[in-house]
């Protein structure tokens, strides 16, 4: 397991933020396909963050074949190696011409260039990049700095907070 350096910021995103964000990213990504007026063939999304962003992006670019592709690297917010656990239909892949691989961000850019390796042909987008990693990244929507911690919807709640002048 990698040490990493310490995130001194914080960037909340909500359900709401990421699904605008998404509906950017795959309109930058229409007609720029290899297929007849620019059509991709599938998206790829990475799991489990990819998930809920390559949904978004499918429905808005009319592409019904979706496929997943899992890779773990991290534990908590430590990078430990990236590994893939379950590939996608080999025979649908190829050499991934076509293919749209969707990730949440790219941050060290591990997880990508283990991906793109097997698949060196595919378009890889993600909503987020961080700078270590964006050159891995064909397409993204918004850059933010190495020492951010990114939270998504899924990993957050709302909740109470004190009023700033304290309780009354
Ligand atoms: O560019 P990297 O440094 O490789 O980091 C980016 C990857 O890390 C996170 O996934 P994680 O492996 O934590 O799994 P999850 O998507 O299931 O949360 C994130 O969703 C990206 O897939
Ligand atoms: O900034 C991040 N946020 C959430 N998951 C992550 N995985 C790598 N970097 C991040
Ligand atoms: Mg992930």
């Amino acid at each position: 397991m990698t040490d990493r350096l310490p995130h001194e910021k914080g960037f909340h995103v909500s359900w709401d933020q990421l699904h605008r964000d998404s509906r950017a990213l795959a309109w930058r990504l229409d007609g720029r396909g290899p297929g007849e007026d620019g059509a991709w063939k599938a998206v790829v999304a990475i799991t489990r963050g990819g998930m809920a962003p390559a949904m978004i992006a499918a429905r808005e670019l009319g592409i019904r074949t979706v496929d997943t592709i899992s890779v773990k690297s991290y534990e908590h917010q430590n990078q430990s190696g990236a590994k893939v656990l379950k590939a996608p239909d080999a025979e649908m892949m190829g050499d991934g011409t076509g293919i749209l691989v969707v990730d949440d961000l790219v941050d060290t850019g591990r997880t990508l260039e283990l991906v793109r390796e097997l698949y060196p042909n595919a378009h890889f987008a993600t909503v987020y990049a961080k700078p270590m990693g964006n050159k891995q990244v064909d397409t993204y929507v918004t850059e933010v700095s190495q020492d951010t911690w990114i939270f998504f919807p899924w990993d957050m709640a709302l909740q109470y907070v004190e009023p700033y002048r304290g309780k009354d």
